[in-house]
């Protein structure tokens, strides 16, 4: 019988990339989830990084392996886990959710689960949100439902209100799932709690619809979402093959990241262009987007256009609104193109029909498919293992098909983007009438 003297260990620290490993177990018997000491995964595949900073192989920063640990920080009978959603909405929220419920309830006996609502507005008392409480009852079967069922917001709130709830309600560990912005604002709330000595975890599980968090491989609810968009598109080609000089324009989401218009474009090849942020075009010249799109509805009677809504915003006046989270409003580049190819064609004495199609929040705000539904649970149970060892200020991802402890440092800086050379890129452009450059 393994005890609490066993399993505890005296410090709560954060999750760097090169700290000897823990071993192993958060209160199980048997070896099977054993982590062996050098079994850490390599933060970068690639030989660049060992070049650039001219180190050997052995000596390159690694990931923590997730999973659960020797030693746990945090008394599972005293301690009181806050979970917070924060953001735009993913499929596979209340997966997670659920998943972190049950996994504490269930492998580590955590009783007191509660949830804060509407993001980090849920921590300001003035804001009026209720804190509920979650238990494997109220969390059943809410994986069948888009969503979330603890509410998200976008907006910043002051770290030192937050500690101070934290505090206030006594939640010793706090599990936020949400996107970059969530996290820098976990990483403030660390180095809040840090400045003010107390023993809180932070634990992030990273949400992204765009697929644009580095470190952590593919984010939940992205395959789901890709899978609805390309429904749009294969509608987008009904549409346009019945229709004279049809021209379907699908405008999906990705501010910074093409990988929905990607993923979405390649799941059934019925996209003729896919526009996307990371690679410039331009609409005039005989290589320009009108003039291929002329052809190809020559050519094939009906044309297709991916549009990520931040592709092209170079062609169209920069905007200086701002949303709850700083982020630039963007310019509306599926109106600028209807425009533009409505009066090429026009000009072109050419028939048209335009069909457009903006599938935006119906993509995000469905169930995660079975696969993403497992994801979520696995990604879940890892953060409850990080969080119970007391391991701080880091999220989890799967990097080279395995778990690990992310500082979140790290997810913060820089963002993962559709490379214009890598092997998605060229794909697309190998299933779609565009050439090899149309900027
Ligand atoms: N730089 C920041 N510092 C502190 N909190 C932030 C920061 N950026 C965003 N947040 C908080 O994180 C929440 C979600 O951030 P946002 O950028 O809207 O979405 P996402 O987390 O999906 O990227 C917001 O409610 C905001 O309060
Ligand atoms: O209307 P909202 O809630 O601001 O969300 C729209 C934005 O959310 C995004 O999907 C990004 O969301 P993520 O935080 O999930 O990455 C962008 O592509 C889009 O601009």
């Amino acid at each position: 019988m393994v005890t609490l003297d066993d399993l505890q260990v005296s410090s709560l620290g954060p999750c760097t990339v090169d700290s000897p490993l823990a071993l192993y177990v958060g209160g199980r018997t048997t070896n099977e989830y054993y982590v062996g000491e050098h079994d850490r995964i390599l933060y970068d595949d690639t030989l660049a990084l060992i070049e650039s900073r001219g180190v050997g192989l052995e000596n390159l920063p690694t990931f923590e392996s997730g999973g659960p640990r020797d030693k746990i920080f945090f008394d599972p009978a005293t301690t009181k886990v806050g979970v917070v959603t924060c953001g735009g909405l993913c499929p596979g929220l209340n997966d997670v959710i659920r998943a972190i419920v049950l996994e504490l309830h269930t492998h580590y006996g955590v009783r007191n689960v509660v949830g804060l609502q509407h993001g980090y507005a849920g921590f300001v008392p003035e804001l009026g949100h209720d804190i509920v409480p979650l238990t494997p009852e109220s969390v059943a079967r809410i994986n069948e439902r888009g969503g979330t069922v603890l509410g998200t917001s976008r907006g910043a709130q002051d770290p030192a209100v937050i500690v101070h709830r934290l505090v206030e309600e006594g939640i010793n560990v706090l599990m936020v799932i949400g996107g970059d912005g969530s996290m820098r604002g976990a990483h403030n709330i660390v180095v809040e709690i840090e400045r003010r000595g107390l023993k809180i975890g932070v634990v992030g599980v990273p949400k992204t619809i765009d697929n644009d968090i580095p470190h952590i491989g593919q984010s939940f609810g992205f395959s789901t979402a890709f899978a609805k968009a390309a429904e749009s598109i294969k509608a987008a080609r009904v549409e346009v093959e019945a229709a004279v000089g049809g021209i379907g324009i699908v405008k999906v989401m990705g501010r910074h990241a093409g990988f929905i218009a990607c993923y979405a474009a390649l799941a059934n090849h019925d996209a003729d262009f896919v526009l996307i942020p990371e690679v410039d075009f331009s609409l005039d010249g005989d290589n320009g987007l009108l003039a291929l799109l002329e052809r190809r509805v020559a050519e094939r009677g009906s044309a297709v256009i991916v549009l990520a809504e931040g592709a092209g915003q170079h062609l169209i006046p920069a905007s200086d609104r701002m949303d709850p989270s700083g982020n630039t409003v963007l310019g509306d580049i599926a109106r600028y193109l209807r425009e533009q190819i409505t009066k090429h064609f026009a000009n072109a004495d050419q028939p048209l029909t335009m069909r457009y199609f903006n599938p935006g929040y119906a993509i995000r705000s469905v169930p995660a498919d079975a696969s993403d539904s497992v994801y979520c649970a696995r990604l879940a149970q890892t953060a409850v293992h990080a969080a119970m060892a007391g391991r701080t200020d880091l999220v989890v991802g799967r990097r080279r098909h395995r778990f690990v402890n992310v500082p979140i440092p790290f997810v913060t800086q820089g963002s993962h983007n559709v490379s214009p050379e890598g092997d998605l890129w060229l794909s697309v452009l190998e299933s779609t009438a565009q050439p090899f450059s149309i900027a």
